[in-house]
């Protein structure tokens, strides 16, 4: 049965089932208006008294099975307060979010406070009072003032911020109980929270015309995106960045289509954005992002617009702020280019006039499901031109080779029937300017061809990393990283290999089909002997290459088993000098390498035996050709006829020879290249139909999660469902290899659960852009690593932030007296690894990048068990005033003492959860076993 319940005598509490709040307001005559859902109670709250408190009243309707009494006692209804002030105050808050600076506060604490300090509640509540002067509150409506000394509500993620600097104190509702000040404040608070949701209310109204106004507006758009389509198509200039707020986002998408091309990866809007972007090149990178692109900076050389680089965004400053530009490359010049419309803006000079020398290219990935020949495809984009060209070329080079054997053949014939020589000068001329130009076209296309070749292996080493970057953690886990340094080589190896050998085979493919046409215009019948030479060249091709390609399969697992092996015996040096393994490091890295260039020793003898064909060839291509001129065409040609077949006959063989010999190099390539499919059948762990998850508050919850590493392996997380509030500090505790660190890999996204979700502010993370994701964590792990680099780089990571942020991370992290005690400072250079900095310094590095950005979700794991107690206190401190969400893994109990909750695992299972007390209290349970071990090993 439903009761209604109007206050007004006295508080009452929430018993057995919560209860849903409405307010009502009373009207003259006292009728009441329409009720407004304001919260749901939980059981044990309090349904607060606001008689009195102008026209309103609270209506309380408990569920079914619940219902109100009478407080027992108003001195024990500090818990009572405390749940009913949360959810009235979660409710009035919406997705509001404290700003990201914003320290935490907790009862029994006092914090000064300077100019533009914030603080913000934790879960629990708690009062907040201005010492020295007024504080100002925001909580979901417009600021308010409080006089200093009046406790003002810390309900979960509220913040406040002190007027002029002082202080701020904190105290818990209990506190303000035995001071006799409870009841007036929630009765004060309950009002204010009210009245916010009245003007919720009022807001909902206005929201209905608020609509009504954006889909005029949306309309609006529509016409003038219209208008400039169609003024593109009669070619008139439009400004680029005259995008109203809701076309930002269009306009990006539209230019990032155009730079990405026909058969790009699909270009979306951001899901779920709060905030419209703030100018054109903010909606582009928003959408970049949001469509899986990476935007590379790159810097414009000298009179670039005549040169191809590629599509490029610009960008140029106009009507006081930046627009972004399309520039693409056509006919020899940059084009500026409207990308609604396609219609050319401007060309050359003139469109590059006011272009940033900073431009952004586009990176475009590889499809989900790629190959190695679409990598090349990718990896090559854009050099069709210069492909035709080079074709071009090697026509050239082929047609002028035919004057050899044509001139050759008339001087040598009137040689021989003794005639006039007197017109020969002409043809001898000929064949030094044939010759000339030939030369001339030779180098044109070499010097082209080392384009292309820098050009498609940048390309295709830009586009396979990019790949490897979008790649799970998983791949990397069960691919080695020396054979896959080896293997990305691969591209360099091959191009180094080929260099040259490409345009080589193409213009001996065309000279020799011009001599084959020669031949077979001057004599068919040996036409048919030289197709029948070729047809045998292409034989012998077919059979070396089957043979190169099986022993270069062969060799390939040796050269990366060694290199490899060299790679992980350099990084374990220390391991092997203190097991005194010299020797037997040495041998095996020895054995490996020989036998790695013994298996390439047989793909080499390939082409010693190429080497011996090309010695007897020539000899035995003139034998064949004297034999059929001798027998079977004996007296059937004229003199100029056979000097002209003759140089034909062996420029054929010379070309033949070529193709042999360029084919086995390409074909042992080959395999080389195909490895590159490691790669490229990675399935990425980003695809541009996953969300982009927003700001998140920092909720964290497991629902039943279950994981083994593989499908067979036993699980390893086993059925956890686990509820993290959003700024809450959760420790997770347990024997090693209970599955800490792995609970932690799954909440990242590097493992999926095998069954159940993790869920971001309950958005299901198996739906959300990771890197989204992971950019609002900051996390140490147990085996993270520092880079070669100053200590300030190795802070900031791979972004950039003013020296100030990296102290301020520093001082977070405890490690800013070491900073002042080092010679250098932040600017002091750490090798790989951190092998100058202590254990603890080293990690305190880690966490100082891990908080560098203000992080709404802090994941730690053991990232405090090299630091000595106090150190360890006082990173607990910072963190704690960093209002972001907590997960410690840590073995040493005296860095959990304070957490809100502490779980307990035990072979991938929560056994136990609770506070520090309640846990210690429970002394037939794991976490007491632990804690007594601790203590006796003296391990706290
Ligand atoms: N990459 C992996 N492949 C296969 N099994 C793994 C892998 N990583 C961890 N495991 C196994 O999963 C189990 C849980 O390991 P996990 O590292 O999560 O434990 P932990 O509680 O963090 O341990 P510790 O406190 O020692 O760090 C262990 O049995 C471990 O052997």
């Amino acid at each position: 049965m439903t009761v209604e319940t109007v206050t007004g005598d006295g508080a009452l509490l929430v018993v057995d089932a919560p209860s849903d709040l409405f307010l009502v307001r009373t009207r003259a005559g006292g009728a009441r208006s329409r009720r407004h859902f304001v919260a749901r109670i939980p059981v044990g709250g309090l349904v607060p008294d606001v008689a009195g408190a102008g026209v309103w009243r609270l209506l309380a309707v408990p569920l079914p099975g619940g219902r109100l009494d009478r407080l027992p006692a108003p001195a024990d209804g500090a818990e009572a307060v405390d749940l009913a002030l949360s959810a009235l105050a979660g409710a009035v808050r919406g997705d509001r979010e404290p700003p990201r600076d914003a320290r935490a506060l907790y009862a029994g604490q006092v914090e000064a406070a300077g100019p533009g300090s914030v603080f913000t509640g934790t879960p629990a509540v708690c009062w907040a009072r201005g010492a020295g002067g007024r504080l100002v509150r925001n909580d979901g409506g417009p600021d308010e003032t409080f006089e200093e000394g009046v406790p003002v509500l810390l309900a979960g993620r509220d913040w406040v911020r002190p007027e002029r600097g002082g202080a701020v104190e904190a105290c818990s509702s209990d506190d303000l109980l035995r001071s006799g000040e409870l009841w007036t404040a929630v009765r004060d608070q309950t009002v204010r929270l009210l009245r916010l949701v009245e003007r919720q209310g009022e807001a909902a109204d206005a929201a209905l015309l608020t609509s009504l106004t954006a889909r005029e507006r949306a309309n609006r758009a529509a016409v003038s995106r219209a208008t400039r389509i169609a003024s593109g198509l009669v070619g008139a200039r439009v400004t680029a960045d005259r995008a109203v707020d809701g076309e930002r986002l269009g306009r990006a998408v539209a230019a990032l289509r155009l730079i990405t091309g026909a058969g790009g990866p699909p270009i979306v809007e951001p899901a779920g954005r709060r905030a419209e972007p703030a100018d054109l090149d903010e909606a582009v990178r928003a959408v970049a992002r949001s469509s899986s692109l990476h935007l590379r900076d790159v810097q414009l050389p000298e009179s670039w617009w005549k040169q191809d680089l590629g599509p490029l965004l610009g960008r140029r400053a106009e009507g006081g702020g930046t627009t972004v530009v399309c520039l693409v490359h056509r006919r020899g010049r940059y084009r500026e280019v409207d990308p609604e419309t396609g219609a050319v803006l401007a060309s050359g000079r003139a469109a590059a006039a006011g272009v940033s020398r900073t431009a952004t290219q586009v990176q475009r990935p590889l499809p989900v499901e790629a190959s190695v020949p679409g990598v090349f495809r990718l990896g090559g984009a854009g050099g069709g031109a210069d492909l035709a060209a080079l074709a071009g070329c090697g026509v050239v080079v082929a047609a002028l080779a035919l004057a050899a054997p044509i001139v050759t053949g008339r001087v040598l014939g009137a040689l021989a029937e003794r005639v006039s020589m007197s017109g020969l000068t002409w043809s001898a001329l000929l064949l030094v300017a044939c010759g000339g130009v030939a030369a001339l076209v030779g180098v044109a296309t070499n010097l082209r061809m080392l384009r292309v070749e820098g050009r498609v292996e940048h390309g295709v080493q830009l586009v396979l990393w990019d790949r490897l970057m979008r790649l799970p953690v998983r791949f990397f886990r069960d691919t080695g990283s020396g054979e896959l340094a080896n293997t990305l080589l691969g591209v360099t190896f091959a191009r180094e290999a080929l260099s040259g050998v490409i345009l080589l085979l193409l213009t001996s493919s065309l000279t020799a089909l011009a001599m084959l046409a020669l031949v077979w215009v001057l004599s068919p019948p040996l036409g048919l002997a030289s197709t029948g030479l070729a047809l045998a060249a292409l034989l012998l091709v077919g059979v070396l290459g089957r043979v190169v390609i099986v022993r270069q399969r062969r060799a390939l697992p040796a050269e990366h088993r060694a290199v490899s092996s060299a790679h992980q015996l350099i990084s374990g040096i220390s391991k092997i000098k203190l097991a005194g393994a010299e020797q037997r490091a040495f041998a095996r890295w020895f054995e490996q390498t020989a036998y790695a260039r013994s298996t390439l020793n047989r793909v080499r003898g390939v082409q010693a035996v190429l080497r011996a064909v090309a010695t007897v060839l020539p000899i035995a291509g003139q034998l064949l050709l004297f034999t059929i001129l001798a027998g079977p065409l004996a007296g059937t040609l004229a003199p100029d006829d056979f000097f002209a077949l003759d140089v034909a006959f062996l420029m054929l063989v010379g070309a033949l020879l070529v193709i042999v010999s360029g084919s086995v190099e390409l074909l042992a390539a080959l395999p080389r290249l195909a490895e590159l499919r490691v790669v490229t059948a990675g399935v990425p762990e980003r695809t541009p139909d996953r969300a982009d998850p927003g700001d998140l508050r920092g909720e964290i919850t497991l629902q039943e999660v279950t994981f083994g590493y593989g499908p067979d392996a036993p699980a390893v997380i086993d059925d956890v469902t686990l509820r993290v509030p959003a700024g809450a500090f959760v420790a997770i505790v347990g024997p090693s290899g209970c599955g800490k660190s792995t609970l932690l890999r799954l909440l990242l996204g590097f493992e999926s659960p095998a069954q159940g979700s993790v869920y971001y502010d309950n958005q299901d993370l198996a739906e959300l852009d990771l890197q989204a994701v992971r950019r609002q964590c900051g996390v140490v792990l147990q085996d993270g690593q520092l880079f070669a680099g100053t200590l300030r780089d190795n802070v900031c990571g791979a972004a950039s932030y003013s020296l100030e942020r990296v102290l301020e991370a520093a001082r977070l992290a405890g490690l800013d007296d070491d900073i002042a005690h080092l010679p250098m400072g932040v600017a002091t250079m750490v090798p790989h690894g951190g092998g100058t900095l202590s254990v603890g310094q080293r990690q305190r590095v880690l966490i100082a990048r891990a908080l560098i950005h203000r992080p709404r979700m802090i994941f730690f794991d053991e990232a405090t068990s090299a630091l000595d107690n106090r150190t360890q206190e006082r990173v607990t401190e910072s963190t704690r005033q960093l209002s972001a969400t907590r997960l410690v893994i840590a073995h040493r109990l005296s860095t959990v003492r304070h957490a809100d909750l502490i779980v307990v695992m035990d072979k991938g299972r929560i056994v136990q959860q609770g506070t520090f007390t309640a846990l210690m209290a429970q002394k037939d349970g794991l976490f007491f076993q632990l804690a007594r071990r601790q203590l006796v090993t003296g391990d706290e």
